[in-house]
Formats: structure tokens, C-alpha cells, sequence
């Protein structure tokens, strides 16, 4: 008998993409939180929705039921961390619609959604768009930014910082036939060593995303996981991993955010954790430094390690700076954007019992006929303006060699 070729990231089957645009557009019509995520190196697309719009932030990780997590870049009155409990699934496996066990539908809200669900099913002019937004128009010029990277460099050099990672945004008009949940299949069929998800805020929009950073992960066996990443070169035709080389500027800027999690570990008093790298990784159509870091909860008797680090890392100093309270208020004060959930965090929360928190970059929020991109680069004593500004440029590009854009 002859075996079905392995292909490493199948494509799902049409009627689970069927199922799974259905799921996106009642989200998207009833105002309900949900997300949608495909996690690294794996085929399987989960997706979750909560039934009602309350978001009850667990106080640990630790302590949460299963859900989805989304954090800003900085909590504020108009943007907060959200947790999208898990009450009904679908994932490209079971391929079925389910009610998280133990949901109490007294209030009908399951019942609601299904029959919702047909509806949009059977409404063949159905748009999202309809329920979207246009952007408030903004300005965003090549002259500002290389203005504030410039102010960084000096701010840096008067001894105030070592490392500040100012961004910038940029809106593109989305084609005709764009399609979030098709964008989202593409990406996952593009980038399988990414974080993809695609995320519905009620009040804060849409997102799409593939990320390549790990923020902190923690496992059913108890083992934790961070990395260090920064650095960034494009990858050119003839490229090959092992011929890779690092400047100084590059290899320093990596070392501090390794640096700045070790420094977090040692607040905590935690010694024993194993560090694996600098190594050179693929990310699209980038590549970065990467330093792993990880943890056996059991053996060092941390059982709370996961939600202790979140909160000391983030923002760590891959996307705001060192030292981290003063960068971010150097970003606050001369940014000249609100950055909303770019450079927050998301990811499952105790899914088969693992949590995997990743940071948002790669991003972009979805509007009726545009997205606007997110990115930004890290700047020290030696950077060079232009150069951080092709490298937000080529961060973009991670989104729009795939997605349909102008
Ligand atoms: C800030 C971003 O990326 C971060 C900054 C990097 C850098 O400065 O080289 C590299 C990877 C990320 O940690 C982004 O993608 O927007």
C-alpha cells in the first residue's frame, strides 16, 4: 500500500476553512472577542470565542481557566490586557463546533451564537467589512523617523540609555478579494516557525499577526521557556544559514536583551536555568540572534516562575529599550503614536496544559479597506538612521509578501 505523502504544514481541508470564515464572521457580527492562532512548527488551527464581552484578567497565569491572553505594548485606560475565556472551539482536528465542558447555557448565549452562525452561513452577502471601521487618518513620514532615531543615538550617547526601539506605523489599502481568515492560512502556510493569529478585540479591532518571538512559554512537564531575539538582516536570494555573519553593533544589541532577561532571573534569586545560543534563526523573510533560555519549574521549586517572569520581562529590551522604565518613557514622550497591542503580548492560555505568551510584532490591526503595519528597530550608540528605517521597511514586508496589499 502506498502512504499519503507528509507534507510538514497540510493545508486545511475546504470545509473546515468553510467553518472556520463562518466562526470569524459571527464573532465579527455579534461584537464577541475570539481569536484564531496556529502555533510554531505545528498544523493544527485552533480557534476560540468567549460568549459575552466581560474580560475577567486572571491575576497568574497559573491560576487562569483556558483562555486567550492579548496585552498592550503599555496598559492605559483605553487599551487593557484582555482574556478571551474559552467558551466555545474549534480547531481544524475535531473539525466540530464545542462548547467548552462545563459551560452552563442557561442564558442561551450558546444557543444565540449557533443560530447566528447559520444565518451568516446562509447569507451569501455577508462582508465583514460591513462591521469594520475606516482608520482616523494619520501622518507618518521617512523624515520622522529618521528625526527620532536620531534622537535616540543622542539620548544614548548622554549616558541616559543603552538601547531604545522606536517605531513607526504605515497604512495600506487592502485589496478587493482580502479576506482575514484566507490572509491567516496563508500565512501559516508561509511561515511555519511563526506564531500566526488573527485576534477580535470588541472596541479594539482586529489583528493579524506572525510572530517570531517567544515571550514565555510553560509546559505541562513544567518547563519554562524565553528568548532573547534581536538583530536583523534580510534574507537575499543565494542565502545560506551557516554563512552568516553579525556585526559588533549587532551582536552587542542581542547581548542585552540576554542580558536584561538574565538580570530579571537574578531579581527572582532563580540561578539554575540553561542558555542555549546566540544562534542564527530564520524569521520569514528575516533573520535574527537568538538565545534560548529555559527553566525546569520542578527542579528549582518555582511553580509560580511563569507569571513572576511575565511581569518582569515585559517590555523587554527587544522592543523598548534599557534600562526598560526610562526607554519607555523616552518612547511615550517622543514616539508620536500610540502603539495599542504592537509590541503587547498574546497566545494561548493553558491549552492542554501549556501557556505560550508570544510578543506582537509582525502585526498588523485590520480595518474596512485598509491595515495599517506596525514595526520598529533596535537603536544603540551605532546605528545608522537609514539603516533602522530600511529595517522597519523589511519588517513590513514579513506581512506583505503574503498578504494582498497596496
Ligand atoms: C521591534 C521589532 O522587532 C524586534 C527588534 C529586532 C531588532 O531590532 O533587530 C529584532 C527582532 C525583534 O525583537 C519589530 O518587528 O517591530
Amino acid at each position: 500500500m502506498e502512504l499519503s505523502k507528509q507534507t510538514t504544514h497540510p493545508i486545511p481541508d475546504t470545509v473546515f476553512l468553510e467553518k472556520l470564515e463562518n466562526f470569524f464572521s459571527t464573532g465579527i457580527k455579534m461584537d464577541l472577542p475570539f481569536a484564531i492562532w496556529r502555533n510554531p512548527r505545528e498544523t493544527i488551527i485552533h480557534s476560540t470565542l468567549q460568549l459575552d464581552q466581560e474580560s475577567e484578567v486572571p491575576d497568574e497565569i497559573e491560576n487562569a481557566p483556558t483562555g486567550f491572553m492579548v496585552s498592550p505594548f503599555e496598559a492605559s485606560e483605553r487599551h487593557e490586557s484582555q482574556f478571551i475565556k474559552s467558551d466555545v472551539l474549534l480547531d481544524s482536528d475535531l473539525n466540530e463546533i464545542l462548547l467548552a465542558p462545563g459551560f452552563n447555557d442557561k442564558e442561551g448565549r450558546y444557543e444565540n451564537f449557533l443560530k447566528q452562525y447559520a444565518i451568516v452561513n446562509e447569507d451569501k452577502r455577508f462582508d465583514y467589512k460591513d462591521f469594520l471601521e475606516a482608520p482616523t487618518p494619520f501622518k507618518s513620514t521617512k523624515d520622522s523617523y529618521l528625526t527620532l532615531v536620531q534622537k535616540c543615538k543622542e539620548s544614548i550617547s548622554e549616558g541616559y540609555y543603552q538601547k531604545i526601539v522606536p517605531s513607526r506605523r504605515e497604512k495600506f489599502r487592502t485589496e478587493k478579494n482580502f479576506h482575514p481568515v484566507k490572509e491567516l492560512i496563508k500565512l501559516c502556510e508561509a511561515y511555519e516557525n511563526a506564531f500566526v493569529s488573527l485576534v477580535y478585540l470588541p472596541s479594539q479591532g482586529l489583528w493579524l499577526g506572525a510572530t517570531p518571538e517567544l515571550l514565555i512559554s510553560v509546559d505541562e512537564a513544567y518547563n519554562f521557556e524565553t528568548i532573547s531575539l534581536a538583530g536583523t538582516q534580510e534574507i537575499r536570494p543565494g542565502f545560506e544559514l551557516a554563512q552568516v555573519s553579525w556585526t559588533q553593533k549587532e551582536i552587542e544589541e542581542q547581548a542585552l536583551v540576554s542580558r536584561y532577561i538574565v538580570n530579571c532571573f537574578k531579581k527572582i534569586r532563580l540561578r539554575e536555568f540553561d542558555e542555549y545560543g546566540p544562534k542564527t534563526v530564520k524569521a520569514g523573510n528575516l533573520i535574527h540572534l537568538k538565545t534560548t533560555f529555559k527553566v525546569n519549574m520542578q527542579e528549582v521549586n518555582f511553580p509560580q516562575l511563569g507569571s513572576v517572569m511575565l511581569d518582569l520581562l515585559h517590555p523587554t529590551s527587544a522592543v523598548c529599550g534599557m534600562p526598560m522604565i526610562p526607554a519607555a518613557k523616552f518612547l511615550q514622550e517622543n514616539e508620536a503614536y500610540d502603539r495599542e497591542y504592537y509590541s503587547g503580548y498574546l497566545g494561548p492560555v493553558k491549552y492542554d496544559g501549556q501557556t505560550a505568551l508570544y510578543v506582537n510584532l509582525r502585526c498588523a490591526k485590520i480595518y474596512k479597506n485598509d491595515m495599517i503595519l506596525f514595526a520598529g528597530a533596535g537603536v544603540t550608540e551605532d546605528s545608522d538612521p537609514e539603516k533602522e528605517w530600511v529595517e522597519t521597511e523589511i519588517k513590513f514586508q514579513t506581512l506583505l509578501n503574503v498578504i494582498q496589499a497596496q
